[in-house]
């Protein structure tokens, strides 16, 4: 297997950080009481490297998507995503920050089932009024071996065929972050890992940052940086990916 890119190093300055959450706060009202979600939470995510967010449920990994993502807004803190602070912004800039900033692969592939594989993988790329949109999309599609379902409708894909589409629909806009939810959770356990592979080369070749929330441990060997959300807060570990890069090479592999 050849050499992976040693990845950056996932606690570069903020100026190098592609994702960098700062203290968030946030909770939601429940009749006259507060549910406390978030409670300084802090991440950061450098350029072209790969994060597992964990935790349990309910501990509130939808809602540091939905903030990371502009969805929604934090009480307090800083939501700073390619450099551009999302709590400075309007809903209506947070929309076009995402359509063109970040890409989305979710658990259940989300795809339109009224638009053919090509036409889901360019939606965003017409939203945004790209180009070379039928181009980009056959060359994506190429890339996740499927170039000759183009012209199907997800309907007549597998479930691990749907993520391949929703995986060159993510990249196609050639976002900063790409936000994976459980994108394994709907596979089995060996298209689950292809999956995986797939995204995670995608990402890393393109020096694009990935985060993804998971439960499986497994997933945790191959990522650098492991956000476990616990009590509204966010602790940073090393993970696999990371522990590879750093342990010394085999003298036979040394230059
Ligand atoms: N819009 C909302 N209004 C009120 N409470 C909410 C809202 N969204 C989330 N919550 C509450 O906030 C907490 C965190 O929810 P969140 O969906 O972020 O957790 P999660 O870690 O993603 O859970 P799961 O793994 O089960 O999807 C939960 O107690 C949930 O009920």
């Amino acid at each position: 297997m050849p050499a992976r890119p040693a990845p950056p190093d996932a606690d570069a300055p903020a100026a190098d950080a592609v994702l960098d959450l700062r203290d968030v706060r946030k909770g939601y009202r429940e009749g006259d009481a507060t549910r406390d979600v978030l409670r300084g939470a802090s991440m950061r995510l450098g350029r072209g490297t790969v994060g597992a967010l964990v935790g349990r449920s309910g501990a509130g990994k939808s809602t540091v998507l939905n903030l990371i993502s502009g969805i929604d807004q934090p009480d307090d803190g800083a939501v700073v995503v390619d450099g551009q602070h999302l709590e400075r912004l309007s809903e209506r800039e947070r929309t076009l920050f995402r359509r063109r900033h970040i890409g989305f692969v979710f658990q259940f592939y989300n795809l339109v089932p009224t638009l053919t594989v090509a036409e889901n993988v360019r939606f965003l790329l017409d939203l945004n009024r790209a180009p070379d949109a039928e181009a980009r999309a056959a060359s994506l599609l190429a890339d996740v071996g499927l170039a000759d379902r183009a012209d199907a409708f997800p309907d007549r894909l597998s479930g691990g065929e749907q993520q391949r589409v929703a995986i060159a629909r993510a990249l196609a806009h050639d976002p900063a972050l790409v936000l994976a939810d459980e994108p394994t959770g709907d596979l089995d356990a060996r298209t689950g890992r292809q999956i995986l592979d797939l995204l995670e080369a995608m990402t890393r070749e393109r020096g694009r940052t990935l985060l993804m929330v998971t439960h499986d441990e497994n997933t945790l060997d191959r990522v650098d940086t492991v956000f476990r959300l616990a009590d509204g807060r966010l602790e940073r570990e090393e993970g696999g990916g990371k522990r590879q890069e750093c342990a010394p090479r085999p003298v036979a592999a040394r230059d």
